[in-house]
């Protein structure tokens, strides 16, 4: 058995290789952004062969960078952005459209149909979900609906469905193995998670063909192979970013939970063996499935986190590089009353309007440059309190602490602003890349390189601890500023 675990983590923005060696030191990484397409308003999509080749291309790059040898690579993990779609041909192994997105609004009106059908309370029901166009399920039927003959191909199996992992797993087995992880499949709003199985109720509600979809398997197994140099090495460890991220920073037990700061953020709590049901716009989702038994976890989707930094880098050209976005924050003393609501692509936990649209309000003569920048860091910050306190009402518990992750945590005035918006210390683990550890983890743990969960807690500490510095007063004025703010964004577009 060898040393290392490779971890594959496929983002929104970019596709890692991170390689770990069994004291979860990170011994080489490799990242490659890949091309956005926004083909229409609200729309977005990625080509599924840069997926892969920007995919394949860091592995490579990982491997050859820290000049281990490949026969030491004891397996794969594999993590990746959720929701996002991709059907493909089964013998050409092509893509037959491009991936949607997660963050993708197109099939808002197949949504608002399954409502007026009567569906919503019994979408909620099965998978936890709040139906939303988020989610895998509508994107299948508007490809299956827009690809000419596709359904018919899917019906005789000749065309697969697969979330990312699946196509990557696909691809890098030579298109010999199609499964993904109950995690990922929790995200479809087609998969049953008090059943464990694909819900025959929603696939004729939305008129996908069983034969397209992918076996769903455990987290920590061995799926197949990738020939990497010759070597045969086995694939397994899969789930999707956010729950990756959750074991990745060693929240195994009920009540514990994380936040990460990625192209969105994402407030996961495990909540055990029985599905905790939200009141409060959370969606209910399985965390883990170890050794033939899962455990769920309520999930805060907040579709617009880090994205807004990019926002202000590319489109309104206020910073040349994300890290500036802190300078310029640091700047002034406050954002002199103005509040961005990021809702670019509607809003997510705990409000689920698809149709809010970004704002920026309380803008006055003197507002400059950094008081937007400084908004647009502070809108991070406001929609994550929302999702703690949307936690803590559901599920009764006060969170002690915040553990943070993900791209944008290393921005230290956003995590002091979120320690002192929250009142509550926010604590960022030695290793940030907890997304690819997690994945590391469940590779490892199926082919034994770690032995069990209290091995890898033993390795696992927090780095740098932000402790809250505000006056309550200020803290509430804030707050309410933050309230009004996100009253104007919704429900702002034409349905
Ligand atoms: N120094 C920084 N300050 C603020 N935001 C940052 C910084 N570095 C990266 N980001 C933001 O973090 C996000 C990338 O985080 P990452 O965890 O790599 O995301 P993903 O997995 O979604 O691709 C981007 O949206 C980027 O704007
Ligand atoms: O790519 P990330 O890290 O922003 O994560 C995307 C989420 O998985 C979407 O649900």
């Amino acid at each position: 058995m060898g040393n290392y675990v490779l971890a594959l983590d496929q983002g929104t923005t970019s596709s890692r290789a991170i390689l770990f060696d069994r004291e979860q030191n990170i011994v080489g990484m490799a990242q490659k952004e890949f091309t956005q397409f926004y083909p229409k308003e609200g729309w977005v999509e990625h080509d599924p062969m840069e997926i892969y080749s920007s995919q394949y291309a860091v592995m490579m790059e990982v491997i050859a960078q820290s000049g281990v040898d490949v026969r030491e690579i004891s397996a794969i993990g594999i993590t990746n952005q959720r929701e996002t779609t991709i059907l493909w041909d089964k013998s050409t192994g092509r893509p037959v459209y491009n991936a949607i997105v997660w963050q993708c609004r197109r099939t808002a009106d197949i949504i608002d149909d399954l409502g007026a059908r009567g569906l919503s309370g019994y979408i909620r029901e099965a998978t936890g979900l709040v139906p939303d166009a988020y989610f895998s399920g509508t994107k299948i039927k508007w490809i299956l609906d827009h690809v000419e003959g596709a359904r018919e191909r899917a019906e005789r199996g000749e065309i697969l469905f697969g979330t990312v992992d699946s196509w990557l797993i696909w691809k890098l087995t030579g298109g010999a193995v199609h499964v993904t992880d109950y995690t990922n499949a929790s995200r479809t709003m087609i998969y049953n998670i008090r059943t464990l199985d694909w819900d025959r109720k929603l696939l004729d509600a939305l008129d996908i063909p069983r034969a397209m979809l992918p076996e769903v398997r455990g987290c920590s197994e061995i799926y197949g192979y990738a020939a990497v140099q010759g070597v045969r090495i086995p694939i397994a460890g899969i789930a999707g970013d956010q729950q990756a991220a959750l074991f990745g920073q060693c929240c195994f037990a009920p009540g514990e939970a994380k936040n990460t700061y990625g192209t969105g953020c994402f407030l996961l709590m495990n909540t055990g063996g029985t599905p905790c049901v939200s009141e409060n716009g959370l969606l209910t989702t399985i965390a883990i499935g170890l050794n033939g038994k899962v455990q769920y976890a309520l999930e805060g989707s907040v579709f617009v986190g880090g994205a807004v930094i990019q926002w202000i880098r590319d489109e309104m050209r206020f910073i040349n590089e994300s890290r500036d976005a802190e300078y310029y924050a640091r700047k002034v003393p406050d954002t002199g009353g103005v509040y961005l609501v990021p809702a670019f692509t509607g809003l997510g936990a705990p409000h689920w309007d698809m149709y809010a649209r970004g704002c920026i309000v309380g803008i006055t003569r003197g507002t400059r440059r950094e008081h937007i920048i400084r908004a647009a860091q502070e809108s991070i910050a406001y929609q994550s309190y929302d999702l703690v306190k949307a936690m803590e009402r559901d599920t009764g518990i006060a969170l002690a602490e915040l553990n943070v992750d993900g791209g944008a945590s290393r921005d230290r005035f956003l995590m002091q602003f979120q320690a002192d918006i929250l009142g509550k210390r926010v604590c960022r683990p030695m290793i940030r890349e907890t997304t690819a550890l997690g994945a590391a983890y469940l590779a490892g743990l199926a082919t034994g390189v770690w032995k069990d969960l209290d091995e890898l807690k033993k390795l696992w500490s927090c780095d740098i601890r932000f402790d809250p510095d505000m006056e309550e007063p200020t803290r509430q004025r804030l707050l309410s500023g933050w309230r009004k703010a996100v009253g104007r964004s919704l429900d702002w577009a034409e349905h």
